[in-house]
């Protein structure tokens, strides 16, 4: 394994991790990836598409397996929210680089995502943002080697919060 060069952002969907991630590459001079592109490229279909036909378990799956393929070096890497409830994934990104964790409040992802029922979540029918916020927010703690605030920022504003964190590593 060569020495972790990477920037893997986690975080609720709605945190900015696809979007901030493209920026932050193009300010570090790193390549990009993203899991849920990963997933697709991997299974002909969309992640909403995969959830409705085989339920949120071959979700979890799919992007288990697209996580312990990715081998990269200098890259920011994009997760998904989910990736959160795979062990053996996050301790392959945590060997991959540094871990940054994109917290958001509740009513700002609600903003961001709007209709979230069609973005394919893990998520069982029943369960809302709020119930999915509450269920990983520990898990986000946990993983995180840094964690930045994104809430009332915008996407340079965050991408900026980012490097700042790294470079006082
Ligand atoms: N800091 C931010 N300020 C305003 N809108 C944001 C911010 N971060 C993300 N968004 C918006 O929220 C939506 C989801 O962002 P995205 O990057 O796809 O999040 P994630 O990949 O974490 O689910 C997009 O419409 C994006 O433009
Ligand atoms: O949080 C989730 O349950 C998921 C978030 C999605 O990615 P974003 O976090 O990029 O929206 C995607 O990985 C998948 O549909 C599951
Ligand atoms: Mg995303």
């Amino acid at each position: 394994m060569p020495t972790p060069t990477n920037v893997v952002l986690i975080g609720m969907p709605g945190s900015g991790k696809s979007t901030v991630g493209v920026l932050l590459a193009k300010h570090l001079s790193l390549g990009f990836l993203d899991t849920d592109l990963l997933i697709q490229q991997a299974n002909g279909k969309s992640l909403q598409a995969i959830v409705d036909g085989e339920g949120q378990g071959a979700l979890l799956r799919a992007e288990e397996a697209a996580v312990l393929s990715v081998e990269a070096e200098r890259c920011v890497i994009a997760t998904g929210g989910s990736v959160v409830y795979s062990a053996v994934g996050m301790a392959h990104l945590k060997a991959l680089g540094t871990l940054v964790y994109l917290a958001t409040d509740l009513a700002t992802l609600e903003t961001r995502v709007g209709d979230y029922t069609m973005r394919g979540l893990a998520k069982r029918p029943d369960q809302t943002l709020a119930d999915l916020f509450a269920e990983r927010a520990a898990l986000y703690d946990r993983y995180a080697d840094v964690t930045v605030q994104t809430t009332g920022l915008t996407h340079d504003a965050v991408c900026k919060e980012v490097e700042a964190a790294l470079a006082a590593r």
